[in-house]
């Protein structure tokens, strides 16, 4: 709730204005009735056209004051509650921009779209409604109340009776209202996530034939999003109804006093069945604002967790002037993912001068991407530093020692727009000739010219329309057009046959000459030729140095050496 009192702080000029047209539209709705017991009683009863006529205009009048007051709050409303989502959604934006991937880890993706959508159209929807009930309903049951009890005082009994009914009802709609939503926003992340994870692995699961297993998943949670869905409604199902039959019941009440009481001004008992109406809605309209308001407390909360969520990675107060050169060092460094007990990188060290080739090999989950992960600082090191050009990573300004990374990761993540689009993410200011360059150094130049469209050739999200081989070679020509003083290639070439990877690697090295390259591979004979070769086993270093010096050393590598090429192989060089 804090959350969204300090927005509509924010925004109090444009929330009083509307606070008061509502007080003219809650005030004329309030007169109406009134002025109907003139016309019946002055005027009907007595048979004086004159006072009809006169209290008529004044209806009309009120009537069309309390409407423009209407037209304008509801407009302002509309205005200050879309204001609001906008800026929380912004908000939420640049804040998830600067989370490190273990924050992303913590929060999910799945949980933080939910909460940039659903979530900030809750808040959305119950500021809207305050600004359009909630402080109208007051004004109105206080109102209505007050001349309930001046013009016809018996009544005073019974309305209080209504009140604490009423007032106990909303208290229960809330306190068995509340924890339901909060589990219906939960579901809702969860069927987000099974959706987005079926979505982006469409094609994993045609192959494996899994559609009736996802079917069943999104099935499961869809289901579990009903039943909180069902839960949470029928606690304002019961709740709703009950609050109406109350106050209908105090109608019934009312009219029967007047009738039994031999009640003479039929105006009065007219208007006051005309302001027990009122009070009726009024308070639906508070329990229903109530209810967004349960919602919208969960949702903020959810929001606000995000926003006061600790970017887990600090800038340096005073950064390390100057950008980094190449030179890359491990100094006994081990890593944990945040919500695993498991040492995913162990004491390792090693250090790579500038313009050096690293080759890094080791089996599936023995930390390969971990360690490169740790470079940019997509990740701190638990234990040890991590220094490039010298300096450690934590001293220096995260801007600076990205712009001096080109990545290339595991996966080709590509976006949707042209093919220059994309290779301009390496450097917004490149010009064709520098595109053409970076193209022709990944071997992506060939293809992207046998395109009708070239380099205007439009991609599909992910780049759906291009082969995995094609993707990689974006990728690549996408890191080199940055002129990274450090190249790191995850398992980049995976998807090339093996003549083109030696091509792009051999033409790799003649366009970035100077710059260090940490290339992981599971293939040896990507890596052999590497200056220095890491050799990593279970998040531990097995070996490092030369091809012959690991041949010679490290069994680790000397197993994966035969089960790819084999022993004769060795034997021949
Ligand atoms: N985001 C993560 N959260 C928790 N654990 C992770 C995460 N990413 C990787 N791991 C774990 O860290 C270990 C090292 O994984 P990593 O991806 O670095 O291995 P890898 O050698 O690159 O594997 P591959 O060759 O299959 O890509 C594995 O045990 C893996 O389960």
């Amino acid at each position: 709730m804090k959350l969204i009192i300090t927005k509509i702080k924010e925004h109090l000029w444009l929330f009083l204005t509307a606070i008061f047209f509502l007080t003219i539209e809650a005030l004329s709705d309030l007169l109406q009735p009134t002025l109907m017991s003139h016309i019946v009683d002055d005027g009907v009863k007595n048979q004086e056209v004159g006072t009809v006529l006169y209290f008529g205009g004044i209806m009309l009048i009120v009537a069309f004051i309390g409407a423009a007051g209407a037209v304008i709050r509801n407009n302002l409303s509309v205005r200050t509650s879309q204001q609001i989502g906008k800026e929380l959604r912004s908000e939420l934006y640049r804040k998830i921009q600067s989370f490190s991937f273990e924050n992303i880890d913590r929060l999910h993706p799945a949980s933080l779209i939910t909460r940039i959508t659903n979530d900030v159209t809750q808040i959305q929807s119950f500021v809207n409604g305050t600004m359009r009930i909630l402080v109208k309903a007051p004004i109105t049951c206080i109102g209505a109340i007050i001349l309930i009890i001046t013009q016809t005082p018996a009544q005073i009994p019974m309305i209080v009776i209504i009140l604490i009914i009423s007032a106990l009802l909303i208290a229960g709609n809330m306190r068995f209202g509340y924890p339901r939503f909060v589990r219906l926003q939960r579901r809702l992340d969860r069927l987000n996530s099974v959706s987005r994870e079926f979505l982006t692995s469409i094609r994993v699961v045609k192959a494996f034939g899994r559609e009736d297993y996802e079917t069943g998943r999104f099935g499961t949670a869809a289901e579990e999003l009903a039943a909180s869905g069902i839960s949470a409604t029928r606690v304002t199902a019961v709740f709703g109804p009950l609050i109406n039959l109350t106050v209908n019941i105090g109608i019934v009440v009312l009219l029967w006093l007047g009738g039994t009481g031999g009640h003479q001004d039929v105006g009065k008992l007219m208007a006051s069945v005309n302001y027990m109406t009122q009070v009726l809605f009024a308070l639906s309209m508070v329990s229903n604002i109530l209810n967004t308001m349960v919602r919208a407390t969960a949702s903020s909360q959810r929001v606000q967790e995000v926003l006061s969520e600790k970017p887990a990675m600090s800038e340096p107060e005073s950064p390390a002037a100057g950008k980094p050169d190449g030179s890359v060092a491990f100094e006994h460094v081990s890593f944990s993912y945040s919500h695993s007990p498991e040492k995913s990188l162990d004491n390792v060290s090693f250090n790579l001068e500038s313009g050096q080739v690293l080759g890094v090999i080791g089996a599936t989950g023995s930390g390969k991407s971990t360690l490169v992960s740790l470079i940019p600082r997509f990740y701190d090191a638990t234990d040890g530093r991590v220094l490039v050009g010298g300096r450690d990573v934590r001293s220096l300004k995260t801007s600076e020692l990205r712009a001096a990374i080109g990545m290339v990761p595991q996966k080709s993540l590509l976006f949707s727009g042209t093919i220059r689009d994309n290779l301009k993410w390496g450097d917004p200011d490149a010009d064709d000739k520098a595109l053409a360059a970076a193209a022709h150094a990944a071997c992506a130049d060939a293809f992207i010219n046998g395109f009708s469209g070239g380099y205007d050739t439009v991609l599909g999200q992910g780049g759906v329309n291009l082969s995995g081989g094609q993707k990689q070679r974006l990728s690549i020509a996408r890191a080199l057009i940055r002129h990274p003083a450090i190249l790191v290639m995850d398992d980049s070439t995976s998807a090339l046959d093996a003549t083109t990877e030696a091509a792009v690697m051999s033409r790799i090295r003649e366009y970035a000459r100077g710059t260090t390259v940490i290339l992981i591979s599971q293939r040896i004979a990507s890596v052999m030729r590497a200056d220095k070769i890491l050799c990593m086993d279970e998040g531990r270093v097995s070996g490092l140095g030369s091809h012959e010096t690991l041949m010679a050393e490290s069994p680790v590598y000397r197993e994966i050496y035969k089960s790819q090429i084999g022993d004769d192989e060795h034997a021949r060089r």
